[in-house]
């Protein structure tokens, strides 16, 4: 027994006090990993501090008896204190972990920390300072287990997490790439969250908006407390068992390979269809002011070689392609010495849709943008999608196609992607009614009896947006505003009679949601397609925009107006055509893309568009040979659209014939 002033005691101390240090080090990794290894390297380090301080101190006396008196009492209440901190953590309230963690950032240790429904000690549990200090040992560990994550959080969380934090489609196909007991398992998760949807029939009440057809445009759905995502990187990976080519790098291990990249997020493959045009552009806008988090994989146009050789040129895309077959060689000798593949053709644009990527816009004009959208679609990626034509001419069939392939729609025309984003967060069950502002168009304010007569010229020309000429068309006309009130209908399910359409000359609300309690939420901006096109682009998080600032005191006013019928024939056809169910869609798309081609060829005259679609819908109204009619019809497969499609442009042409003679 050494005398308490013996030196000799104290002489192991410099060993001590490094096992000290490694075990503070222990410690501190184990407050990093969490759960129960954390409790386990508590306990072990308390029992050797025990120890340690045993052999250190008087075996006989008073202060020996107190100092293990005290380490007693306080390792059995720390003990406790941590059982209270580590015991099951109550799954927080439904939406609670979609809301972006301000402290975050990038949101992945918000991800880490739900991933143990159990409980546990998380890094997001620590003060900031010490946060801050381990956080390179977090980065190494998120690091570690980046592919990993996802999927023990699917199993981990209970079933309203896993309903409220993603998409199920992203954790399926995240599945689906590991294969096995995981992705049976996530699928059997989703069934029993009711994340198995069904499209609500035809003229069902709004209800329908909460029975998920609306979650396929998108993560941040309508459905209970199904908005406001955190930022999800993951989403972005690639998604399904990639098609690849021959000696192709898998994407994930190509983008991470990408020197410099100061976000650190991984660099999303992006495929734009239609690039040459009005939407396209405004894409690629975006795409090209940050060249490092977009890898272009194609980019496709039709008759603006040009710009499309320039484009893929600039953004060093994989494969450019004209849908004009005859252009093939104007484009391959505008791209020659590039190593940018070249193709042609409706076909190869189809093709091009097809290959893998994120994220692909759909901004193709008119029903030609139906086959490559759903080759995109069934690839099972997101597509953002600024062809309505898609919607109206094939929605049931697209909306059931990206419900089977976990393919993920985002709306870009601009009142849906306002719609959108007023639900975010809501209930579609408390929806009431969407309202759809109208321009107006460019003959708004002309008298009625002038409207006959009005040029091509005079209708290209759109009071608020810059955009393709016919869009521009549509939207004088309103047949736009029709087109889109179908488009609202299969993308949010809502019935027809839910669905209103009210004139707003300034554009700037793009849209209003009514809810039950009588709350209005609208949606402002400028009238400028980078908004809908950004929000689709970064979805679910936000980021900056290159785009104007509302001054709403230098705005003053805002107005509205309900649309006169007699100048806008074209509306009602909406509500007709939804009536009427089947293929009507696709009919009435068609017969308006022939009336447009006749006014734009100086056939007929502004006026009479609407009057060749609505006597074309007379005809097909009773026409048996139409496939599939009818509200409570089947949902018509793809060859009963592009029948439906030749059979309105058949008829239209007949119409519009008849009409010159
Ligand atoms: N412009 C806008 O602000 C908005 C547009 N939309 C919708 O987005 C879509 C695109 O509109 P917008 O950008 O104005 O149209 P544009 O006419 O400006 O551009 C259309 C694009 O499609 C290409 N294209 C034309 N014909 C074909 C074809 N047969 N096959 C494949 N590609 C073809 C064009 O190629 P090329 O130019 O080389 O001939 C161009 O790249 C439309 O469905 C429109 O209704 C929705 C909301 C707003
Ligand atoms: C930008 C956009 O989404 C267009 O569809 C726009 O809405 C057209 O303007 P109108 O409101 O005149 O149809
Ligand atoms: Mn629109």
């Amino acid at each position: 027994m050494r005398a308490p002033t013996d030196p000799s005691r104290w002489a192991d101390l410099g060993p001590r006090a490094a096992s000290a240090a490694v075990m503070v080090i222990v410690g501190t990794a184990a407050v990093v990993a969490g759960g129960v290894w954390f409790q386990m390297v508590t306990v072990f380090v308390t029992a050797v501090m025990i120890w340690e301080l045993w052999t250190m101190i008087e075996p006989q006396g008073p202060t020996r008896g107190m100092l293990l008196a005290a380490l007693v009492a306080s390792v059995l209440s720390g003990q406790l204190a941590l059982q209270e901190k580590l015991g099951p953590r109550p799954l927080p309230p439904r939406g609670g972990l979609r809301r972006r963690d301000p402290e975050a950032g990038t949101g992945h240790l918000l991800r880490l920390r739900a991933g143990r429904a159990g409980g546990g000690l998380g890094p997001r549990d620590l003060p900031p300072r010490l946060r801050l200090l381990l956080a390179p040992l977090a980065d190494r560990r998120r690091r570690r287990d980046r592919r990993g994550r996802l999927l023990r959080r699917a199993a981990d969380r209970g079933p309203q997490v896993l309903a409220t934090r993603e998409p199920q489609e992203d954790l399926v196909r995240h599945h689906i790439r590991l294969g096995g007991r995981r992705h049976r398992r996530a699928r059997l998760r989703c069934l029993r969250t009711g994340r198995a949807v069904h499209r609500p029939p035809l003229g069902s009440s709004v209800h329908g908006l909460a029975m998920g057809r609306h979650r396929r445009i998108g993560a941040q759905a309508a459905h209970g407390g199904q908005g406001l995502l955190g930022p999800d990187p993951g989403a972005w990976r690639p998604l399904r068992p990639l098609r690849r080519h021959a000696g192709r790098v898998p994407l994930h291990a190509r983008r991470d390979r990408r020197p410099g990249r100061p976000g650190g997020g991984p660099v999303r493959r992006v495929t734009i269809l239609g690039a040459t045009g009005s939407v396209g552009q405004s894409t690629i806008d975006l795409i090209a002011r940050r060249p490092e988090d977009f890898a272009v994989e194609a980019v496709t146009g039709a008759g603006n070689l040009d710009l499309l050789a320039h484009d893929a040129r600039r953004l060093g895309a994989r494969l450019a392609v004209t849908a004009r077959e005859e252009c093939y060689a104007g484009l391959r000798d505008r791209l020659a010495g590039t190593g940018i593949e070249v193709a042609a053709g409706p076909s190869a644009v189809a093709e091009a849709a097809a290959r893998p990527a994120d994220w692909t816009m759909n901004a193709i004009v008119g029903a030609a943008g139906l086959l490559p959208g759903l080759e995109a679609i069934r690839r099972g990626g997101t597509l953002a999608l600024a062809n309505k034509e898609t919607l109206v001419a094939a929605g049931r069939l697209v909306m059931a196609t990206a419900e089977t392939a976990g393919a993920t729609i985002l709306p870009v025309d601009s009142e849906h992607s306002a719609v959108f984003q007023a639900l975010r967060g809501e209930d579609g069950r408390e929806v009431e009614r969407l309202i759809l502002t109208a321009s107006g168009g460019a003959f708004r304010d002309w008298s009625l009896d002038r409207l006959a007569d009005a040029t091509v010229e005079e209708a290209s020309s759109h009071p608020n947006w810059a955009m393709g000429q016919r869009i521009t068309i549509d939207s004088a006309s309103m047949f736009n505003k029709a087109l889109e009130v179908i488009e609202a209908h299969e993308l949010f399910g809502l019935p027809a009679s839910a669905i209103e359409v009210l004139i707003h000359p300034e554009s700037l609300v793009h849209a209003l949601v009514g809810f039950r309690d009588g709350a209005l939420m609208a949606h402002l901006g400028a009238p400028d397609m980078r908004h809908a096109i950004g929000y689709a682009l970064n979805h679910p998080t936000r980021a900056p925009l290159p785009v104007e600032r509302l001054d709403l005191a230098a705005i003053g006013r805002l107005t509205f107006r309900a649309p006169e019928p007699d100048r806008y024939p074209a509306l009602a056809l909406a509500w007709r055509v939804l009536e009427e169910g089947g293929v009507m869609g696709a009919a009435f798309n068609a017969a308006k893309e022939v009336a447009l081609d006749a006014f734009l060829a100086r056939s007929i005259r502004f006026t009479d568009m609407a009057s060749v679609v609505s006597r074309t819908l007379d005809r097909l109204s009773g026409d048996t040979t139409l496939p599939i009619l009818g509200p409570d019809s089947a949902m018509p497969g793809l060859e009963d659209v592009l029948e439906a499609d030749r059979i309105a442009r058949r008829r239209a042409a007949e119409v519009v014939e008849r009409m010159r003679e």
